[in-house]
């Protein structure tokens, strides 16, 4: 009898389980037609013109890729106007990308237009969950909190830093542009290029530096000390522990998300259960980091307590003690956990060195390009003061106003905004619409009946949309820039165009590089500063020349690789001789 009961019952689980997976099954074919044949239907992005393409292809590369996205975009602008739209996972995926300054402008301030969770949590599993994964009135808090830090007046007090890191730097590539036999890195794990291609020219020794890795650990030194007043080393020790860290995880990153990577992104537990070689490095990478930011806090939290209990007014305007301060006077419920503090550090840490190497790198490069350009900097340099070009350090001279005379520079004001113009290091970024919108355009468009949707008028966005916010499309419109849009002239700077010079946002003329809006980067000026220090205190010492044909390539961010490379990482050698003063 109770066989018979038994096998009645599990009879009975076996046809509840059947009837709740056909009901699963059901429901997923339900999600799976409304997504690729439904939903598609009613998108009103369905009607705007662009690129068509097979059933499951998809335009990322076209759209990402720096090697080709000049021309695509430039070639789909001619096509479609302004604004169109192009396929994401497959020909059901309309989003929307936009060279229209209104357009993009609406979308980069609007309330109703966010950072996609897939963004959000793919930077959340780098850095934890700091500024860049939030949204609304949490990082509009936040914002608030840091801004301080980030005010003019602020970044004067960072300027000795900027110097002194600068000055570290020139130091070292002394001793390589002294030495003919000087090698590339010093890092023995970065494998030697082969030999580049040789430049004749009489005023050079052959040393070869990768200025992509120098720079990397200046500006990490310089974060450490400027956003938490903390002394990394890096330029000194190369295999410094927590700039190791960093490293290894992004030379994973670097790579590009991976199909693994996006389903993981769906599936998280995949990673947990089955861990590959990358999810083990970045682990590994962010043990090392969590344990030195975790006794930065705790170290600045009791100078900071001690400062409270003697009384005297804490100066500090550091990113760190910033947080730190007002999570001690804030009330509990609206303090960030030590968790949370470090997730910030860590963002800043990654935010503010690698985006600012980057611009600096890309900068010697364009000039190792040109080296008549590079010839009127040093000129400009020279004609500063003694400082600017002779070897003694800043000591004995007040640097806030060095820097402020070095800031003034023109010529060299307009070679950084022309390198950040055409080397963005943040390639585009990305919005949902969290809502239905309408979007104002200021150029027509011909949607795909025909009709034009004249300037002024506005184009529908349903909730859940996506948009792609094309920076580097931006700076290479022909439209804004000019018909040289394309190329280093730094001289355009000096009588810009006129759609350049209406800025649709504050800050530099119409350069997208920065951003704009709430989530607009609040390390501009910092950058700017910093990378026009580093060349005041370099060009006039060093002749750089290119050593290699270089690329670039674009995860996270946009970073130089040496041609048919890749394998070796992200490097961007430059040969390198003494200026004879
Ligand atoms: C050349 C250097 C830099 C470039 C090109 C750059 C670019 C950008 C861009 C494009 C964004 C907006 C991203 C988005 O909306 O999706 C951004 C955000 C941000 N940047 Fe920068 N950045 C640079 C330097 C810095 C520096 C030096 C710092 C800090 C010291 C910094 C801190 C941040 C932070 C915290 C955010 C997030 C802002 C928010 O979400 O509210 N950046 N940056």
């Amino acid at each position: 009898m109770f066989p018979s009961v038994a096998s009645t019952l599990s009879l009975s689980l076996l046809k509840a389980c059947s009837v709740v997976l056909l009901i699963l099954v059901a429901r997923g074919l339900v999600l799976l037609i409304n997504m690729l044949v439904v939903a598609p239907m009613s998108d009103p992005l369905k009607k705007i013109q662009g690129p068509d393409g097979s059933l499951l292809q998809n335009h990322f590369r076209e759209v990402m890729d720096p090697s080709i996205s000049p021309n695509t975009h430039e070639k789909w602008v001619k096509s479609f106007g302004k604004t169109f739209r192009f396929h994401g996972f497959g020909r059901h995926d309309f989003r929307l990308l936009s060279v229209d300054f209104c357009v993009m402008s609406h979308i980069l301030n609007s309330p109703i237009y966010e950072k996609p969770w897939q963004t959000r949590s793919l930077l959340t599993n780098l850095f934890g969950r700091g500024i860049f994964a939030m949204e609304g009135a949490e990082h509009k808090a936040l914002r608030k909190l840091i801004a301080p830090a980030f005010s003019t007046q602020s970044i004067k007090t960072m300027t000795p830093i900027f110097f002194q890191k600068a000055e570290e730097l020139r130091d070292k590539w002394e001793v390589f542009a002294s030495s003919p036999t000087a090698t590339l890195v010093e890092d023995a794990k970065i494998p030697p290029l082969p030999a580049p291609p040789y430049f004749p020219s009489p005023s050079f020794a052959e040393a070869v530096i990768d200025i992509a890795h120098w720079f990397s650990l200046a500006t990490f030194d310089v974060i450490g000390l400027a956003g938490f007043d903390y002394h990394f080393h890096a330029l000194q020790c190369e295999s410094e522990e927590v700039y190791l860290a960093y490293r290894n995880m992004f030379r994973i990153a670097d790579k590009g998300p991976k199909l693994r990577d996006l389903v993981q992104l769906y599936f998280p537990i995949i990673e947990k259960i089955f861990p590959n070689e990358a999810t083990r490095i970045t682990n590994e990478s962010q043990r090392v980091i969590s344990e030195a930011g975790q006794q930065l806090i705790q170290s600045k939290k009791l100078a900071i307590l001690a400062e409270k209990a003697s009384a005297s007014e804490i100066k500090e305007k550091d990113i760190l003690s910033l947080l730190i301060k007002s999570n001690l006077s804030a009330d509990i419920s609206g303090r960030l956990s030590d968790a949370d503090l470090l997730s910030q550090l860590s963002t800043f840490l990654f935010a503010g060195s690698d985006s600012t190497s980057l611009a600096m790198s890309w900068c010697i490069h364009l000039l190792s390009l040109h080296p008549d350009i590079q010839d009127r900097l040093r000129s400009e340099l020279n004609s500063l003061s003694p400082c600017a070009s002779n070897s003694s350090s800043t000591s004995g001279y007040s640097a806030p106003a060095h820097a402020e005379a070095i800031d003034g520079l023109p010529f060299l004001d307009a070679v950084v905004r022309e390198t950040l113009r055409l080397c963005p290091p943040v390639h585009g970024t990305m919005r949902v619409a969290t809502r239905d919108d309408n979007i104002p355009v200021s150029s027509p468009i011909v949607l795909r009946n025909g009709t034009i949707i004249q300037p002024g008028e506005t184009i529908r966005l349903r909730k859940g949309s996506y948009v792609h916010i094309p920076i580097e499309a931006l700076n290479f419109s022909t439209d804004i820039w000019g018909e040289d849009a394309r190329k280093f002239n730094p001289d355009r700077w000096s009588s810009l165009p006129h759609p350049a010079r209406v800025p649709s946002h504050p800050g530099l003329a119409n350069l997208m590089t920065f951003s704009f809006g709430p989530h607009a980067c609040p390390g501009w000026k910092f950058s700017m500063l910093q990378t026009k220090i580093f060349l005041a205190t370099l060009i006039p010492h060093f002749v750089f020349e290119p050593a290699a044909d270089i690329q670039k390539f674009n995860a996270i961010l946009t970073r130089p690789y040496v041609c048919d490379q890749f394998e070796f990482g992200a490097r961007l050698p430059v040969k390198i001789g003494r200026v004879n003063l």
